[in-house]
């Protein structure tokens, strides 16, 4: 709209200039004195309304229908808005409240005008901090599902390198503040937060259905890339919503690999981010499967544990899914159990071994053998049954470890 007017705005001062351009050229009778007397007058009045128009931004009212029209079809479709800055500064108390700081930048708690709860996620970097805010832009603008985090809109400033994404505020933070024990002792031994099981498995099965949607019925496959406990939101009921596609990718459905650069999180990435032959949903698959075994242990699956005192202490690299494969072929399953579930004693047996298994068959080293995520869903919710997954390597076991124990020849 503002183009039009400056174009209008231009039109007009020309004609404004030529009348007194041949006034002065044809000399002034005074017919034509008057004539252009009262075009130039109007002329001039039509130029300050335009002038007035522009930087009042005065709409009419033809105009303020559609903005409304559109603005109410944006919000039942859920599509991503394009937020002022003034809007979102005033809705976060000029970005006071954090909430969470990730790799790309920091998240505030926000109110919107009309009363809903947001968080504001502010990228900042300039190279990463722009990919990541076109890729979860393009990824999650139009897909819509119940277990994904709604995306509300955006807020970018030209020239400016910092960009805002707007989200739905998802209440009780992220799984992992509820799943692992803190380090601290007194938290420990006291009643700490501790997601009971029936909570655990429902997550589970949110996120499955979330993935299950985007590697199968969006137009194009969506690879999430980042599947860790920090990227799944509770929600008041403790559903889960999985956030944060910054580096996700998208993947024609005929195509069945894409070769990209590593990221993402250790621990969680599969065996083929390494080897150079290309990603695809089954990589999904593979953290998701890391997730189910930290649902059912309630720790981190990859720990390096110091042991001895401070100045000679050794490191002890600690692998979760190495143990529950050889509990579960042992029969003692519920051995791996995180033990605060044991203590209230809401722990179902045939779950557990469920959610062991499914894990165990997502890790699989080579992608072909592990499920899809539709499968995953069916298994979960009792629709096919789970067999025993086949041995696996653990290669990312033998790849960390080996880190490891160069770090602890190096410093000793
Ligand atoms: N929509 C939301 N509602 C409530 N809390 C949120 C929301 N989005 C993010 N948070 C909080 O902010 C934290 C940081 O989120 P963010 O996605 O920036 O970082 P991350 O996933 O921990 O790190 P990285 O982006 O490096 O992977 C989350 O762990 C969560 O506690």
């Amino acid at each position: 709209m503002k183009i039009v007017h400056t174009i209008y705005a231009v039109v007009i001062l020309f004609l404004l200039l030529l009348m007194i351009l041949l006034r002065i050229l044809l000399g002034a009778s005074k017919a034509f004195f008057l004539i252009a007397n009262i075009e130039v007058s109007s002329i001039f009045s039509a130029f300050i309304i335009s002038i007035l128009q522009f930087t009042l931004n005065i709409i009419t009212p033809r105009e303020q229908e559609l903005q409304l029209e559109y603005s109410y079809l944006r919000h039942i479709a859920g599509l991503p808005k394009n937020f002022r800055y003034e809007e979102l500064s005033a809705a976060t108390n000029n970005f006071q409240n954090q909430i969470g700081r990730g790799g790309s930048g920091s998240v505030f708690r926000g109110v919107l005008s009309d009363g809903s709860q947001i968080a504001v996620k502010r990228i900042e970097g300039e190279v990463r901090g722009e990919r990541e805010f076109w890729n979860e832009l393009v990824a999650i603008a139009t897909v819509q599902h119940f277990n994904l985090v709604r995306l509300l809109g955006c807020c970018l400033i030209p020239g400016d390198h910092l960009r805002y994404l707007v989200y739905e505020f998802i209440e009780n933070g992220s799984l992992d503040s509820w799943l692992f024990k803190k380090n601290n002792r007194e938290e420990q031994e006291g009643d700490e937060v501790c997601l009971a099981w029936p909570l655990r498995y429902q997550v589970a099965v949110d996120v499955a259905k979330a993935l299950a949607y985007l590697h199968h019925d969006c137009r194009l496959k969506i690879l999430h890339l980042d599947i860790k406990p920090e990227n799944i939101l509770l929600d008041t009921d403790f559903r889960g919503h999985l956030t944060d596609f910054g580096i996700s990718r998208l993947m024609k459905r005929e195509e069945t690999s894409v070769l990209t650069t590593v990221r993402g999180t250790r621990g969680y990435l599969a065996p083929e981010w390494f080897f150079g032959d290309g990603i695809s949903e089954k990589s999904d698959v593979y953290s998701y499967g890391m997730v189910l075994l930290e649902l059912v242990g309630g720790q981190r699956n990859m720990k390096v544990i110091h042991e001895g005192e401070e100045n000679i202490s050794t490191m002890r690299f600690f692998c979760f899914p190495r143990i529950v494969n050889e509990k579960m072929r042992e029969g003692k399953v519920m051995e791996v159990v995180d033990e605060r579930l044991v203590r209230r004693g809401d722990v179902v047996e045939k779950e557990v071994k469920a959610l062991v298994c499914i894990g165990l068959w997502c890790i699989q080293e080579r992608p072909e053998v592990r499920p899809s995520m539709e499968l995953v869903v069916d298994m979960l919710e009792g629709h096919v049954d789970v067999s025993m997954p086949p041995e696996t390597r653990m290669f990312m076991d033998g790849s960390i470890r080996e880190e490891v124990s160069a770090i602890t020849s190096f410093n000793s």
